[in-house]
């Protein structure tokens, strides 16, 4: 079928017959979570670029996770809040405590190592280096949430080294153990998704930033139960998966908070074979970044909600007015 792209006006209204998607997200849903639902706070080793509603965030998602030097930012992000104190800050940080750190441990500063530890921080230390500390915190996520026997083991070797966990790979070992074991594709229990935002990751030191992109690709084969969300100062970023998603939005929300949006074919090109509700509307479009064929600098039309058809998942993000955000609380 012939390539098209079409011109829409600014404001749209899209229907769209649930036959057409298999998938459907809520944009704002990274600010909005069920009490119920499995959720991880992923705070990367960059300084805390979304303070206006990091404690918002802290609030909502139910496990906090320090990547490493992750924990440094964490600390300090406490100290740009207007407390005049050691004694208020050091309460302030008592009060927001994360569930884990890990990595290799080698960008956790001692003060910080410190002050965690001596308030009962579990503190996960990971020597290999082959593989990085986002890898080694997905793995934690996941043996936290699906794994019932690791939390057992943390609360009964709390005087053991390590909590009884292979200081080289012992979270990858404990991760493939439960992969094995776990019965992840009976249909009859289905495994509840686990959403997980990630702050940090982006913006930074290029090969981290295209790293933190495999882990779009990579853990929709090896943990397909994982929703995995970047959010900065500028961008919401996640991957759309292919067989037609819808994603919603509160009209308000839309036009106070979103700006531009792209379908980034990182991983490897596609084909767009609809989308509707978009400023440039595209069918049967090929997507990929050596021809530099890329819809960038889109926008969404439709007044609450727009629907993405690809052929193979595709990265996209949406820009997001974060400091204006704040008048949502
Ligand atoms: N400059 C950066 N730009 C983007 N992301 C970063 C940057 N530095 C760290 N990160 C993210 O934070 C995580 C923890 O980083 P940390 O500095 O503690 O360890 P690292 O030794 O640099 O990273 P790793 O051990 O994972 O290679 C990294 O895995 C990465 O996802
Ligand atoms: C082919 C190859 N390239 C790079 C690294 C280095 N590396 C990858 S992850 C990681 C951990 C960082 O905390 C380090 C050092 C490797 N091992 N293998």
């Amino acid at each position: 079928m012939a390539e098209k792209c079409i011109e829409n006006e600014d404001r749209i209204p899209v229907e769209i017959e649930p036959g057409r998607y298999q998938h459907e997200m809520k944009l704002e849903g990274f600010l909005n979570l069920k009490p119920t639902s499995k959720s991880a706070l992923l705070i990367l080793n960059q300084e805390i670029d979304v303070p206006e509603i990091f404690l918002n965030l802290w609030s909502y998602y139910d496990i906090k996770v320090c990547a490493d030097g992750g924990a440094n930012r964490l600390y300090d992000f406490f100290r740009t809040l207007e407390f005049t104190t050691t004694l208020e800050l050091d309460e302030l940080r008592k009060k927001h405590l994360p569930n884990y750190i890990i990595g290799d441990l080698d960008s956790l500063r001692d003060d910080v190592r410190q002050f965690y530890l001596s308030n009962g921080v579990v503190i996960i230390k990971q020597n290999t280096q082959y593989s990085t500390d986002f890898t080694k915190s997905t793995n934690l996520i996941t043996l936290h949430f699906n794994d019932p026997n690791f939390r057992k083991m943390l609360t009964i070797n709390t005087i053991t080294d390590n909590f009884g966990i292979d200081f080289e790979d012992g979270i990858h070992l404990l991760y493939h153990k439960l992969k094995e074991t776990a019965d992840y594709n009976n249909p009859s229990h289905p495994i509840p998704n686990i959403k997980i935002l990630a702050l940090g990751g982006i913006d930074g030191r290029f090969d981290q930033t295209i790293h933190s992109m495999t882990q779009f690709y990579t853990l929709r084969i090896s943990d397909p139960f994982i929703d995995l969300y970047y959010l900065t100062h500028t961008d919401l970023i996640f991957l759309i998966p292919s067989s037609g998603c819808l994603i919603t939005y509160e009209k308000t929300f839309r036009d106070k908070f979103i700006g531009c949006c792209g379908l980034l074919p990182i991983g490897a090109p596609t084909e767009l074979v609809e989308t509707i509700g978009l400023k440039w509307d595209i069918q049967n479009w090929p997507t990929s970044v050596t021809t530099g064929r890329v819809s960038s600098n889109n926008r969404f039309c439709g007044i609450d909600k727009c629907f993405i058809n690809s052929k193979d998942p595709i990265v996209f993000n949406v820009e997001i007015f974060v400091d204006r955000l704040t008048e949502l609380f």
